[in-house]
């Protein structure tokens, strides 16, 4: 699938945009400040339904403005769709598929599959594990919107067990109350578990063939899911072991205000060579990791909806070093692949007949060359 034409309206630092963009390479360049990120975040937007930077759409709308909007024409199995997003100051935003307005995020999921890879993924294996549950809840959404009517019913179920908890503090006989949430919160936990168990059993494959190319052998990576349900992968099993976690550790919960069992307290654990590279990783091991992983991804894509997503790479390249980058460059020729970067100079040769090459210049886009 590729992102054929794409128009912006008081977008950040776009005033009005309508550009055509080549079904493969399109490069981005520009000094700081230009509005090359603006550009990636409105595509990724159309695909996830949210930026990548931030929650609030206010930060979205143009300044001195009250209303921004995207519409991008999608080509998908050869047909042609639109996606459009209006976002308003101090209201819900506004999305139509092929001019229809739909009324749940899970309903825009699939039409366009994107991946994003910023200098922040390079930091997926090293930083907190709220990023890399982030990566997991965004990138299984996208292929299965029951995963992501899950995790939503479970965040809306914690919030309200933790506000309980917090309340049984001070009146006791709130108590019994809890077993309705506990009950809830296992059924869509187990949910979540076994997507993402599946999810990482997957992409633990793929991301250990392309780690071993990109290392020449050197390297075996592995991924794996830490839970505190480790070993338990059948739903209705995990359903009952959160349920009865969540029995054992009440009072402990009651005493600190929070739930402490449950899939949002999970993580992933990365290998090289058995060695744990969250700890002991050089920072290379961790950025070809974060590499692997995201090159996975789309191959996940692929297998999953039987095309490949539109990967945007944002200012990536000049982070990786010169083998990495020519790996990463040569394993996208049938992607559409948006490069953003500040500099050209090492791509300036990079496939010359096959690419739409942009200058970005405050919030106006020059074509340089077919
Ligand atoms: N809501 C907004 N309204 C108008 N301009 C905005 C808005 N939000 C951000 N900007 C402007 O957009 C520009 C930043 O754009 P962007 O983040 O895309 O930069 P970039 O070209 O990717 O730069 P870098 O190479 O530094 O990452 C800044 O000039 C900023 O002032």
């Amino acid at each position: 699938m590729y992102v054929s034409r794409m128009a912006l309206q008081n977008y950040r630092n776009y005033d009005k945009l309508s550009l055509h963009l080549h079904p493969r390479l399109n490069i981005f360049f520009g000094n700081n400040a230009q509005g090359k990120t603006n550009l990636v975040e409105s595509i990724y937007m159309c695909g996830t339904g949210r930026s990548h930077r931030t929650f609030k759409d206010k930060e979205i709308i143009r300044w001195d403005t009250s209303i921004s909007s995207i519409k991008n024409e999608v080509v998908k199995k050869e047909m042609v769709t639109t996606i459009e997003i209006n976002l308003f100051d101090g209201k819900a935003k506004n999305i139509k598929v092929g001019g229809v307005r739909i009324d749940k995020m899970s309903d825009l999921f699939g039409n366009l599959n994107v991946v994003m890879f910023s200098p922040e993924d390079l930091k997926l294996v090293k930083e907190g594990p709220v990023f890399r549950r982030r990566f997991l809840d965004v990138e299984i959404s996208q292929v299965k919107p029951n995963y992501f009517y899950n995790l939503n019913q479970y965040n809306k179920v914690l919030l309200q067990r933790n506000n309980l908890l917090k309340s049984i503090k001070y009146d006791n006989s709130l108590t019994k109350t809890l077993d309705v949430w506990d009950e809830q919160l296992s059924q869509y936990g187990s949910y979540i578990i076994t997507y993402r168990l599946d999810f990482i059993k997957k992409i633990g494959i793929l991301a250990k063939l392309i780690h071993r190319k990109i290392t020449n052998g050197k390297e075996e990576l592995s991924i794996s899911y830490s839970t505190q349900f480790k070993g338990v992968s059948n739903r209705e099993d995990l359903k009952i072991g959160i349920y009865k976690k969540l029995i054992e550790r009440r009072q402990e919960d009651i005493r600190r205000g929070i739930t402490t069992v449950g899939p949002h307290r999970d993580d992933m654990d990365f290998y090289i060579n058995n060695i744990d590279v969250k700890t002991y990783g050089s920072q290379g091991q961790q950025r070809t990791t974060a590499l692997s992983l995201k090159l996975s991804e789309l191959e996940f894509i692929k297998s999953e909806c039987s095309e490949y997503p539109v990967l945007l790479l944002d200012d990536v390249l000049s982070e990786l070093d010169i083998n990495r980058q020519k790996f990463l460059l040569d394993s996208l020729k049938n992607i559409q692949t948006i490069i953003t970067c500040t500099s050209i100079n090492d791509i300036i040769e990079f496939r010359k007949n096959d690419r739409y090459l942009f200058e970005v210049i405050e919030g106006k886009i020059n074509k340089i060359e077919e």
